[in-house]
């Protein structure tokens, strides 16, 4: 695959500070992740998730994350925090996710049960997902656990756009990107002092380090090229 001009997009999943909500949006992520999952320790009162929504920047994605929670904690989640997009990571179908008239991406953990499921029986199993988040975890398990993701175990027929999680850094995000070229990475840990409390300069790295290998153009032949931008 030629990767001239792609740009990986970057969600910053379970933020709880405004400050680390506008430092996102200056360092130009895409995405930013408010929980709501029961079981996070990174999860936000709805009532708070306002406050962090007025930080965010325009043209900058809210998404609001759940596991397993009600559909009422959902609509009032949705009534506070605004978001463009859901998340779910727990045992909802498909029907339970598009319900609320909001695009969705779908947690899928790559280990335990949903290890080696097709792209095409996941395609099936949500046909109304924009997406996948691929993560590390096993399935039923919370995200957020900096759990590695196995790159072998993303199955070779996804049609819809992924979003790789689970364990990512500024130390790996790279090579990780190199190797499955995913639409977009997802991290939580790798960017935290502890959980919840991001680190400013871990973000500034991680995003440093997802436009580096934006910037390698490979060839049709998976030649490493210049970069046409930087020349390096
Ligand atoms: O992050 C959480 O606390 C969490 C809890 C329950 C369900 C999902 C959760 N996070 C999902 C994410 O999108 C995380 O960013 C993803 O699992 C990657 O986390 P990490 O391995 O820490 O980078």
């Amino acid at each position: 695959m030629k990767r001239a001009l792609f740009r990986t997009r970057i969600k910053f999943c379970g933020l709880t500070r405004a400050g680390d909500v506008r430092l996102a949006g200056e360092l130009g992520v895409d995405a930013v992740g408010l929980i709501f999952a029961g079981r996070s320790p990174r999860r936000i009162e709805p009532q708070a998730a306002r406050a962090l929504r007025e930080a965010l920047a325009p043209l900058v994605d809210a998404v609001a994350l759940f596991m397993d929670n009600s559909a009422g904690e959902v609509r009032d989640a949705i009534t506070h925090a605004r978001p463009t997009l859901l998340q779910f990571h727990g045992s909802e179908d498909d029907a339970f996710c598009r319900r609320f008239g909001l695009p969705y991406l779908k947690g899928i953990g790559l280990k335990g049960a949903e290890a080696g499921l097709s792209g095409r029986v996941l395609h099936a199993r949500y046909p109304h997902a924009a997406g996948f988040v691929l993560d590390g975890h096993a399935s039923g398990q919370p995200g957020g656990s900096g759990e590695r993701v196995d790159i072998a175990a993303i199955p070779d027929d996804m049609s819809k756009p992924y979003v790789l999680a689970g364990g990512l850094s500024a130390d790996n995000v790279y090579a990780a990107i190199r190797s499955a070229s995913p639409w977009g990475v997802d991290v939580a840990s790798g960017i935290e002092l502890e959980p919840g409390i991001k680190d400013g300069a871990l973000m500034r790295r991680f995003v440093e380090e997802v436009r580096r290998a934006d910037c390698i153009e490979l060839g049709d032949n998976g030649d490493i090229g210049e970069c046409n931008a930087c020349g390096r």
